[in-house]
């Protein structure tokens, strides 16, 4: 497995970030390595993402990435700022290709059997199962990972606290992504607070998997 891929999966959790505002991500970033999780994807979500994923990339001490990338082009930005994983909300060959090219590693979306067969033709080790809460949740992703033995999902999109356990139960996910640990109205307010506290929380229900 890809080396990063493989650090997020030790780290079991993938924060998805939306940064309304570049001189929070330090403190956001304090806050996810203070609540035990220094890892972060933010989304291009906002004007001000890439400028968010060069701060937060200079942190030195978190595993960055770029979500909702959706064309090869955004893939070079997100890469120039420090992204060292691009996530997309879906499967776009042009976008895993150029991540190929540019030595990261791709997480397109796939929630079907379509979907992750032609991940598997794309060569990739893992896809992000999004959205999970409303494309049928934890049994979903256990009957789609039976036909596709050497896949790993990581779910995400309408995870939470209350069912995290149960997608982190399953051998086939990598790590679960969300942005619970997160809120945005937490990261505007600047309640970084908050963000450590849901962080830690979120780390403490990964603890013997
Ligand atoms: O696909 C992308 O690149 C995205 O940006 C989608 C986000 O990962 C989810 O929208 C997060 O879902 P929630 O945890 O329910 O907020």
């Amino acid at each position: 497995m890809h080396e990063i891929l493989r650090q997020l999966g030790e780290h079991a959790l993938v924060p998805v970030v939306v940064l309304d505002d570049p001189a929070a991500a330090l403190p956001l970033g304090q806050a996810l390595v203070d609540g035990g999780l220094p890892v972060a994807e933010v989304t291009l979500r906002t004007p001000e993402a890439l400028k968010g994923i060069q701060e937060l990339a200079g942190h030195g001490g978190l595993l960055v990435g770029a979500g909702t990338v959706l064309t090869p082009d955004q893939v070079d930005l997100a890469v120039a700022a420090g992204a060292r994983y691009v996530v997309s909300p879906g499967l776009s060959r042009a976008v895993v290709e150029r991540c190929r090219s540019v030595g990261v590693p791709a997480l397109p979306g796939a929630v079907t059997a379509t979907e992750v067969q032609a991940a598997v033709e794309l060569g990739l080790e893992a896809v992000k199962f999004f959205p999970a809460a409303t494309s049928g949740g934890p049994a979903a992703v256990a009957a789609l990972a039976a036909p596709f033995a050497a896949m790993r999902f990581v779910p995400t999109g309408g995870i939470d606290a209350g069912n995290v356990a149960d997608y982190l139960a399953l051998p086939a996910v990598l790590a679960v992504g969300g942005s619970w640990m997160v809120p945005r109205a937490a990261v505007r307010a600047g309640d970084f607070a908050r963000v450590r506290e849901l962080t830690s929380q979120a780390v403490a229900a990964t603890r013997g998997r």
